[in-house]
């Protein structure tokens, strides 16, 4: 296997089986380190087929293929919590703990963001309802999605249960318990190819640094790269986290971080141009990725998590819903209609 920047470090999940062997418990401990350490890490061995990873960016390939006006037949609506269906480029910048309005347009006419996107979620929320193509114009979208975040769902039982294990103090099943999946979301994101030197100027990037907002990430990559996470041991300087192939790349979000009292680390991570390769001429390639963004379900009030603060050690934050976070960072990133 490839080796990335060994900051970044791998956790094989291969040995997990239910969670209950001494493999799970050794486990658990390895991803609550890295959380906690660095907050991204390459998960190996989590049993999704590499098919159904490449039937999945298939059929983003497809979508993002499709003329303009077709994919705007499913827009993204003019309310940003509601984080469903199609953003073209430019509708998205995103922003780093921006609340101000004025500050936010001013950030969104430079270096804005090139990327189109596609969001979706359970079909069990009814709060955000899908914005689905028609099957005419994609067909076996809907269900090849809906089959993908139940695969993405599961190895979330996985990965939290293996958290749990792994960080003293808390309860074996309390984040499943918290997480029921249906305020997930799965993004299809679309790089554009472009000049290089319109990324070396600044006048556009690919993702801005940022952290996510919820409980956790994770995302799967092409082949093309441009990944970057800032180093946990020398802030303002970004590793890139290349693409590895049947790895899939995990993070921690803000509201973990918030709900740890900041005992796991939520990294800032952005995408730059890919690297140049011999045969890339003017232009950079372009960079399909496919992040699953997981949240705890919406009305659930977290306080800080057992295990996390002491006497000594006073809690941070005051509790707060998953809605309450989630709708706050939401609206500072998406355009005014
Ligand atoms: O495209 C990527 O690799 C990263 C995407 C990302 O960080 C995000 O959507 O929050
Ligand atoms: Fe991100």
């Amino acid at each position: 296997m490839p080796s990335a920047d060994s900051a970044i470090p791998f956790i094989d999940f291969s040995e997990f089986g239910d969670g209950t062997s001494e493999s799970a418990k050794r486990i658990g401990t390895q991803l609550y380190t890295a959380c906690r350490d660095v907050g991204f890490l390459y998960i190996v061995g989590h049993g999704i087929p590499q098919e159904e990873i490449d039937g999945i960016f298939d059929m983003s390939k497809k979508f993002f293929a499709l003329p303009y006006e077709t994919k705007m037949t499913a827009p993204h609506p003019k309310e940003a919590w509601h984080h469903r269906g199609y953003s073209g480029i430019g509708v998205e910048q995103v922003s780093q703990m921006v609340f101000d309005d004025d500050k936010i347009e001013e950030m969104r006419g430079k270096g804005a963001d090139f990327k189109e996107s596609y969001d979706m979620g359970s079909e069990d929320s009814h709060k955000c309802p899908n914005v689905w193509l028609e099957d005419k114009y994609l067909p076996g979208l809907r269900s090849t999605c809906l089959d993908f975040q139940d695969t993405c769902k599961k190895l979330e039982n996985k990965v939290l249960k293996a958290l749990a294990l792994g960080m003293p103090g808390v309860p074996e099943n309390f984040f499943e318990e918290y997480h029921s999946g249906y305020d997930n979301q799965l993004r299809f994101l679309h790089y554009p190819s472009a000049p290089r030197k319109v990324f070396d100027s600044g006048e556009k990037g690919r993702i801005a640094a940022h952290t996510d907002f919820g409980t956790c990430t994770f995302l799967f990559q092409d082949d093309c790269g441009g990944l970057e996470v800032e180093s946990p041991h020398n802030p303002g300087t970004f590793l890139p986290a290349p693409p590895v192939h049947g790895a899939i790349v995990f993070n921690i979000g803000d509201f973990l971080m918030r709900w740890s009292n900041d005992e796991l680390k939520s990294t800032l991570h952005r995408v730059r141009a890919p690297p140049p390769r011999a045969d890339d001429g003017e232009m950079t390639r372009e960079r399909y990725s496919i992040p699953y963004f997981c949240s705890a379900d919406p009305e659930r009030v977290i306080d800080a998590l057992p295990g996390t603060f002491s006497e000594t050690r006073p809690k941070k934050y005051a509790p707060i819903t998953s809605r309450e976070y989630i709708t706050m960072r939401m609206n500072a990133t998406y355009a005014k209609y």
